[in-house]
């Protein structure tokens, strides 16, 4: 599917985000390499979109390196917690994103098609995006970001306010788009579903990762005790 040399690995390095004094962000240091899904976990606040936010570039880390492997603009998309699509419809907001990317009208109008057909959301591609279900929304925009053809993908929070049927369609979304060979980062609340999708979990505490290990090692035997208090529903902070 990715003609292009492969991104990965993303070597990020002593990373750091200071915002008014505070160290928002600090010494986060990862690998992330091709394979399942990356899921980052940690409770509300430990810095979990924005080290979504620096990896896509979104916003500039006040220390530290991330480095792709090969040129990688246009080869990572980002779909946020909160979605913006366009006040147009379904379909216009795929062909507008393919537009960007400098497809032909042709080609955007082919490739649009694919992926909502691909996904199940021929029904709602002519209805205006801004009035569908948090659910439809939510998929439309990681069909979106799809029909780039990113080589990774970052989801923050792809399923926080949905209901367990609309979460479920995501899900497998999701898993379609892992199995093809598009690397998925993610962030999550929702346990379950890291232990549905992800192969390895970074765990964020107050601003620092704290453990990268593999899903099973993580749920099975957390190396720390944050990530054991985390599990157990007793780390609120
Ligand atoms: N632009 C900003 N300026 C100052 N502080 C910020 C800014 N963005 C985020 N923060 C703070 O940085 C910390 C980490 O925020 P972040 O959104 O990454 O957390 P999170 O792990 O995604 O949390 P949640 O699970 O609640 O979404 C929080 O304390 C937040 O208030």
């Amino acid at each position: 599917m990715h003609g292009a040399l492969s991104i990965l690995p993303l070597r990020i390095r002593g990373l750091g985000l200071a915002r008014n004094g505070r160290d928002l962000l600090s010494g986060v240091s990862a690998d992330l390499l091709p394979g399942a899904p990356s899921v980052i976990l940690g409770p509300n606040g430990a810095g979990k979109s924005l080290f979504l936010k620096l990896c896509h570039g979104l916003i500039a880390p006040t220390s530290g390196t991330i480095e792709w492997s090969a040129p990688a603009a246009r080869a990572h998309a980002m779909v946020l917690q909160r979605p913006v699509l366009l006040r147009r419809s379904g379909r216009a907001n795929v062909v507008h994103a393919l537009a960007l990317q400098g497809l032909s009208s042709t080609e955007r109008a082919n490739r649009a098609d694919e992926v909502l057909e691909r996904f199940g959301l021929t029904s709602i591609a002519a209805r205006p995006a801004r009035v569908l279900s948090g659910g439809e929304q939510q998929r439309l925009a990681i069909a979106r970001a799809f029909a780039l053809a990113p080589q990774v993908l970052f989801l923050d929070e792809p399923t926080s306010a949905l209901d367990p049927g609309a979460t479920r369609a995501v899900e497998e979304m999701i898993g379609t788009i892992a199995r093809e060979g598009t690397k998925i980062v993610m962030a999550t609340h929702d346990l379950g579903q890291a232990r549905r999708l992800a192969g390895d979990v970074l765990f964020f505490h107050g601003g620092r990762l704290v453990e990268q290990t593999s899903a099973s090692a993580f749920f099975g035997k957390p190396q720390t005790d944050e990530a054991g208090a985390f599990l157990r529903g007793d780390l609120l902070w």
